[in-house]
C-alpha cells in the first residue's frame, strides 16, 4: 500500500501488537485520544502523523483520514462490562464518525476491530464448557448472525452493521475482525475460554497486515491463533485474507508455560530501534486507564 494507513487506538494493546509487528512496513498516521509516548511510536512517524483526538470529533477525524489508503479502526471502549453511555459514544458513534469520514475520503480498505463478544450468546449453558475443549467440533464461522452477550457486544455488532452499510452504499472494502483474546508471550493462564480464542501478538500483527494487503468486499472473520481448542473457525480469514497463523495455545501448558519441544518462540524485538521500544510496546495499558478497570479483565497478561 503506497498511501498512509490510519491506525486509531494506536496506543492500546492491539494497536501496539500491530505496530510492534508491522510498524516499519507502512507509512502510519496514528490517532489516539491519549498522547503516545515515543516508546509507542515506530521510527519514521513524524509529529504531523500523530493525532491526539477523540474519534467522535468529526473534524479531527476527517483531517486524519484525508489521503489515507486504509484504516485500521481499534479505538473504543474494550470492556465487556462497559455501560451503554460509553459504548454508545465511543464504540457506536465513534465508529460511525470514522467510517463515514473514511468513505467520504475514498479510503479503499477498512479493518474494524470487532469482538468475540458480538457472538458471546452462542456460548450457551448446554454448549459450555465442552465448547472450549479440543475435542468439541462446534464452530462459528462468521456467517452466523451476531448474538451479543452484553452491551459491549451489541456495540461491536453495530460496528459490523455500519461496515456492511459503508461497503454496500459506498463501495469501501470492509473487514470486521472478531478478535478473541490478545495476550502477549503466552495464552491466558488457566482460562479455557481464553485459550480457545487466544490471539498471539505476532498473529495479530500478521492478520491486520493481511487486512491491508488482501482484496475483499465485505468480510467478517475471527481473529484467533491456530489453537487446537477453538470454537471459531479461521477458515474464512485464511481463504479471504491469506491469514496463516503461527501460534497455537496447545503449545503451552494450561498455566501458560511453553511446552518443551514446541515452537513457542515469539518474534519480539524486530523493531527495537531508536525510540520505539519493542519491549515496552506490548505492555498492558498505562497505569491510568482511559476507562475504569474491568473487574473481570485478565491480570497482567495483555
Ligand atoms: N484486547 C483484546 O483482546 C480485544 C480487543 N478488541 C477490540 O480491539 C480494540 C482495541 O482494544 P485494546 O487495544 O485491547 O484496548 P485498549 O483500551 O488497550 O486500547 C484502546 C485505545 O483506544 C483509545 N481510545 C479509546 N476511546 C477512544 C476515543 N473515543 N477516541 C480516541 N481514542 C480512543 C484509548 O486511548 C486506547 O489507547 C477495541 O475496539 C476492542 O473492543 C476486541 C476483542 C478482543
Ligand atoms: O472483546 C474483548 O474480549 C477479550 C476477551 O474476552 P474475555 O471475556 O475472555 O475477557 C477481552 O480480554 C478484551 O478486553 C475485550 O475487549
Amino acid at each position: 500500500m503506497d498511501e498512509p494507513v490510519l491506525l486509531t487506538g494506536a496506543g492500546g494493546r492491539v494497536g501496539q501488537a500491530i505496530l510492534r509487528g508491522i510498524g516499519d512496513d507502512y507509512d502510519w498516521r496514528l490517532l489516539d485520544r491519549e498522547p503516545l509516548p515515543a516508546a509507542k511510536v515506530p521510527n519514521g512517524v513524524t509529529d504531523a502523523d500523530r493525532y491526539v483526538a477523540d474519534i467522535t470529533d468529526e473534524r479531527a477525524v476527517r483531517e486524519a483520514v484525508a489521503d489515507v489508503g486504509a484504516v485500521i479502526h481499534l479505538a473504543g471502549d474494550p470492556r465487556k462490562t462497559a455501560p451503554w453511555d460509553s459504548v454508545l459514544r465511543n464504540n457506536i458513534d465513534g465508529t460511525q464518525v470514522v467510517m463515514r469520514a473514511a468513505a467520504d475520503a475514498g479510503v479503499e480498505k477498512f479493518a474494524f476491530a470487532s469482538s468475540n463478544h458480538a457472538v458471546g450468546g452462542y456460548e450457551t449453558d448446554e454448549r459450555t464448557p465442552d465448547l472450549y475443549r479440543p475435542e468439541d467440533e462446534y464452530r462459528l464461522d462468521g456467517s452466523e448472525l451476531p448474538r451479543p452477550g452484553n452491551l459491549y457486544g451489541v456495540s461491536k455488532a453495530a460496528g459490523e452493521s455500519l461496515g456492511r452499510f459503508y461497503h454496500d452504499e459506498f463501495g469501501m472494502s470492509v473487514v470486521c475482525v472478531r478478535i478473541g483474546n490478545l495476550t502477549k508471550d503466552h495464552p491466558p493462564r488457566e482460562y479455557e475460554r481464553g485459550q480457545a480464542m487466544w490471539l498471539s501478538h505476532r498473529d495479530c500483527a500478521h492478520l491486520f497486515d493481511r487486512c491491508l494487503r488482501a482484496t475483499y468486499g465485505y468480510e467478517v472473520v475471527y481473529g484467533i491463533s491456530n489453537n487446537d481448542r477453538r470454537y471459531y473457525s479461521i477458515e474464512r480469514a485464511c481463504e479471504a485474507l491469506g491469514y496463516d497463523p503461527a501460534d497455537n495455545s496447545a503449545n503451552y501448558t494450561f498455566e501458560g508455560e511453553p511446552k518443551p519441544d514446541r515452537d513457542t518462540e515469539t518474534n519480539g524485538g524486530r523493531y527495537a530501534a531508536d525510540g520505539f521500544d519493542a519491549d515496552r510496546a506490548g505492555d498492558a495499558p498505562p497505569a491510568e486507564p482511559n476507562f475504569p478497570a474491568d473487574p473481570d479483565a485478565p491480570g497482567d497478561d495483555t
